[in-house]
């Protein structure tokens, strides 16, 4: 009996394969970090062959010399929207990816809003019109590419989100598939129906026939071609790398909350099989489709979480690596006044400002390097509350735990903060890796390498459990001045000049 399952974890800024045992322990771990390509300020591009082959080294690395018949399933979770457009008869690409934290395509949106689509938007998708999502993506590369359109409409053209582009060329260019949480984050899907919505198509103008296949995230929908990786594998689980978090993080029940702190950070609550619209601007989406059971969640998006410790490090230089952002913090007792608001590209939920920018307010003489990577660290933790308190409001019921992963996680200082200015109990789990997890589980459920979500809810295992300290007023304070600091980053690209 095979004794493995891999996960293949596509994100932002690196690619990782993780073998994962029936324990659901690591057995082995790749990764390795690509280009982030930045032609323009705000737009962010990704080379899909970067993506691909620095897949396949993880893949290779963390296989080693395991035997290939040993790996009963493959499961991948991926950043999700990232938009890859390729001829079928070439299987090239014809632009670089069009990265979920890119701009580009912003001036679509404003059209789309001036043509009186964004309410209709909003009702079939459960999204807000976003330069975020794939849609936008996917007609500014039809519209600006050369010969682009012409192709497309000859059904040469194939569109992709990570996930269907990673399946496309795992299987040789045999198959063409999506899952439904990712198809959910394209602003094309109908959250309803559940199918691509004809409607919409017809007023972006993207030819349907480019779109693929949609699959349920759990069953064997593919399978590895063995000149690719040397075996036939099947590929049983897929989802976008925060529905995936969720699952791995074992989210199964309405209610449910889990926060991952990546590049970007991302809360996703569980709320059941039945699908409701934020009042609240936060995002509807489809977490998992398995069978006939459909689960939805609400989402608050974060553009830049962990990515503004990076900004310190690349940008300021005033850290060398990220770990060193928790001490240069602790040089100081508290921010000294200062508010940093990271919006570098704009501010996702709960505000969905695109011209929102980063800013850096309530800096005296006395403010030094570790008030700043306190405040960027801050950050975090107030844009998170900013979610849940939408979520709390549209659930009605206050948060009793909040579930932590991601990479900037492991922060015990952040972690405390967060868990003082929500005044909720906060979770993390031994593993960090939800997201590959989340992968693995759902492909290790189609071929019965697990039996059940019951099963699975035994594999999680708590590291540190945070609970409120301090005094609430003042933290309360303290966020009061945080949404006075957001204010003024808002409206700044497109203000006076
Ligand atoms: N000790 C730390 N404190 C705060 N942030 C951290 C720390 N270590 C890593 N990070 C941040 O975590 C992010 C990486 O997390 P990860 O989950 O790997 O992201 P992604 O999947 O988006 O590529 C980076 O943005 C990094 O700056
Ligand atoms: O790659 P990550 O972990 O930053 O996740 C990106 C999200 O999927 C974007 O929606």
């Amino acid at each position: 009996m095979a004794q493995y399952i891999l996960a293949l974890d596509q994100g932002t800024t690196s690619s990782r394969s993780i073998l994962f045992d029936r324990d659901a322990k690591i057995v082995s771990t790749a990764q390795e970090e690509f280009r982030q390509i930045l032609p323009t300020p705000g737009n962010v591009e990704h080379d899909p062959n970067d993506i691909w082959t620095s897949q396949l080294n993880t893949v290779k690395g963390a296989i080693g010399k395991v035997d290939l018949a040993q790996i009963a399933a493959i499961g991948i979770t991926n950043q999700r929207e990232t938009t890859v457009v390729w001829d079928k008869r070439t299987g090239e690409p014809i632009h670089h990816a069009i990265v979920w934290q890119s701009r580009v395509s912003s001036y679509i949106c404003d059209r789309l809003r001036s043509e009186g689509l964004e309410d209709t938007i909003r009702q079939k998708t459960g999204l807000v019109l976003d330069a975020y999502f794939s849609a936008t993506k996917l007609m500014h590369l039809l519209e600006t590419v050369d010969g682009a359109r012409e192709a497309a409409e000859q059904g040469h053209l194939l569109f992709g989100t990570i996930d269907c582009y990673l399946v496309w060329k795992l299987t040789g260019g045999k198959r063409h598939v999506t899952d439904f949480s990712n198809a959910s984050r394209t602003m094309m899907l109908n959250y309803e129906t559940l199918d691509w919505d004809d409607e919409l198509l017809a007023a972006y103008h993207i030819p349907r026939g480019m779109l693929p296949e949609i699959v349920d995230c759990s069953g064997k929908f593919a399978e590895t071609d063995p000149a690719v990786i040397g075996h036939a594998i099947p590929i049983a689980g897929m989802a976008g790398d925060q529905q995936a978090a969720s699952f791995g993080q074992t989210c199964f029940d309405q209610g449910m909350v889990k926060n991952t702190y990546g590049t970007g950070a991302f809360a996703l609550m569980n709320i059941g099989d039945k699908p409701v619209l934020s009042t609240n601007n936060l995002l509807t989406t489809v977490g998992w489709k398995i069978g006939d059971q459909v689960s939805y969640a609400l989402e608050g998006s974060i553009f830049i979480a962990g990515a503004v410790v990076q900004w310190l490090r690349d940008g300021l230089g005033i850290i060398e690596s990220s770990c060193e952002v928790e001490p240069l913090a602790e040089t100081v007792s508290d921010n000294g006044g200062a508010y940093f608001v990271p919006a570098f590209v704009g501010l996702g939920a709960p505000y969905w400002d695109p011209n929102a920018r980063g800013t850096i307010i309530g800096i005296s003489r006395g403010t030094t390097a570790g008030h700043i990577a306190r405040a960027a660290l801050e950050a975090m933790a107030f844009q998170t509350r900013d979610l849940i308190e939408a979520m709390q409001r549209d659930s009605g019921v206050p948060l009793q735990v909040l579930q932590v992963d991601g990479g900037a996680s492991v922060n015990n200082a952040l972690m405390q903060f967060q868990t003082d200015l929500l005044g909720t109990t906060v979770r993390r789990p031994k593993i960090s890796e939800t997201t590959a997890l989340g992968a693995a589980f759902l492909a290790g459920l189609a071929v019965g390498f697990w039996e059940s979500q019951d099963e699975l809810r035994k594999l999680w295992n708590l590291d540190r459990e945070f609970t409120p300290q301090g005094d609430r007023e003042s933290i309360d304070r303290m966020y009061t001045k945080w949404l006075e600091a957001v204010k003024r980053s808002q409206n700044w690209e497109g203000g006076a000049s």
